[in-house]
């Protein structure tokens, strides 16, 4: 208004009023500017510091400090030396583990847990053991596995792992499934509690028949090509259970099927399916080898329930080589381009055409053009009507596990087997 009110009072001929008017203008508005400008930096800088106060104060992984290991459990009385405890007393995450009341009526007394037997393998989030657990009749202790989270933990895996026992709740019961039968969550070291499948995976159960050895711990150790669907069958109703909640398992193969006595195959290694679970879709940070993915993932696409079904028979045609690598003629790094040319598995001289038949419709290329888990479990079905119930499948040679892991692409360690010990 003043600026106005001056302009307007300079004559256009007086040209000091005009410079003069000129100049204010010149100071005075990029002094505003400025300074406004000062102002705003000012209140962001003290937001940015504030933030990054709180942000030390929060509990961090950095925060977690030891404890001595428990002593419900004996692992060192097993012999191993270490301890599987969690070097973590911290009031955070004490707090953090108390407020998890979801997992209350899961919480197994550590004192029922009595003696580790024996340490199965590392899995994803620690050591995999073998362990007793008290029942209330001390002549009748129950063998379950418990999963451990390794030390040291921060407070995202410890989130991890207690959303990993919800999931398992959430899944709730099925017969084809690993079962939950509860958790040690309310003080450190944590552990899931798992039904003990005590036969251990399909491989090594595969390889176990490449031997001489007839029965074993009441198991059969002789394959039948109708046990072959029958155990492809419980797979796949496993499978249609995780679809039926909008999940898929991700990594479907014969070092996640697990064998009882009675020949019933619980999936195990839902690691993936968690992720599905809680991101919608699988991230790339786990491994998976290459020769089991479905071509959408090898080409790092979104995929679904029907990359299970694409992995389904490939754990098939192992089992009726009883538990040969898959396409042992190409390196594993070279499994995209062979798929690519619409190349597809051999069928094995111990392969039905009928069982082929059902196999190929599984590895087609396009994902739609592949049965749903359903679909295929109703074929295995009628074909399990005229299954060869006699002869016993045979692959006279023994399995080497290096070379077996050379060919089939994926790490020695992983092959968590006590084949070579039988
Ligand atoms: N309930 C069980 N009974 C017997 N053995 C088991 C059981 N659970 C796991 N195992 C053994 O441990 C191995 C690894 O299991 P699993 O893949 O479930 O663990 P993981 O590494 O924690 O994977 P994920 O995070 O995907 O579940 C199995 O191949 C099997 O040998």
């Amino acid at each position: 208004m003043g600026m106005t009110r001056t302009l307007l009072e300079c004559s256009l001929s007086d040209k000091l009023c005009v410079i003069q008017e000129k100049q204010y203008e010149v100071i005075i508005v990029p002094t505003f500017l400025v300074t406004i400008f000062l102002i705003l930096l000012g209140v962001i800088l003290w937001l940015f510091i504030r933030e990054q106060r709180t942000q030390q104060q929060r509990p961090g992984p950095r925060d977690i400090a030891p404890v001595p290991p428990s002593r419900d459990l004996s692992w060192e009385a097993a012999g191993h030396g270490g301890n599987v405890a969690l070097p973590l007393k911290e009031t955070s995450v004490e707090n953090f583990l108390g407020a998890t009341p979801a997992l209350a009526k899961l919480q197994v007394p550590r004192e029922q847990l009595s003696e580790v037997l024996e340490q199965i393998c590392n899995g994803s989030y620690g050591p995999i053991l073998r362990a007793n657990m008290n029942t209330g009749d001390a002549s009748k202790p129950k063998s379950v596995i418990l999963k451990a989270l390794k030390e040291p933990a921060g407070l995202h895996e410890v989130q991890d792992f207690l959303g990993r026992i919800q999931f398992h709740q959430y899944l709730g019961k099925h017969k084809n499934l690993v079962q939950l039968e509860g958790c040690c969550t309310e003080q450190l070291p944590l552990y899931m509690v798992l039904e003990d499948v005590a036969h251990g995976d399909l491989l090594n159960f595969l390889w176990t028949c490449r031997r001489d050895v007839m029965t074993m711990d009441g198991l059969l150790y002789d394959l039948t090509e109708k046990q072959v669907y029958h155990i492809g069958k419980q797979v796949l109703l496993a499978l249609e259970f995780l679809q039926d909640k909008h999940l898929f398992h991700g990594d479907v193969a014969a070092r996640n099927i697990l064998i009882q006595s009675d020949l019933t195959a619980k999936l195990c290694g839902l690691g993936l399916a968690y992720e599905v679970y809680t991101r919608g879709a699988i991230s790339s940070t786990q491994t998976i080898p290459l020769k089991w993915l479905a071509p959408e993932r090898l080409l790092l696409k979104p995929a679904g329930i029907r990359a299970d079904v694409y992995e389904d028979p490939t754990v098939l045609i192992i089992f009726i080589t009883t538990g040969a690598p898959p396409y042992p003629e190409v390196p594993p790094a070279s499994i995209l381009q062979h798929l690519q040319k619409r190349k597809i598995m051999k069928r094995p001289s111990s392969c039905t055409r009928t069982m082929y038949g059902i196999m190929k419709s599984c590895w087609c290329w396009r994902e739609a053009g592949r049965p749903s888990p359903r679909e295929l479990r109703l074929r295995l079905e009628v074909a399990i009507k005229t299954a060869d119930d006699k002869a016993v499948l045979q692959v006279p040679e023994l399995v080497v596990p290096e070379l077996y892991a050379a060919v089939a692409g994926i790490r020695v360690e992983s092959l968590f087997y006590n084949y070579s010990m039988l």
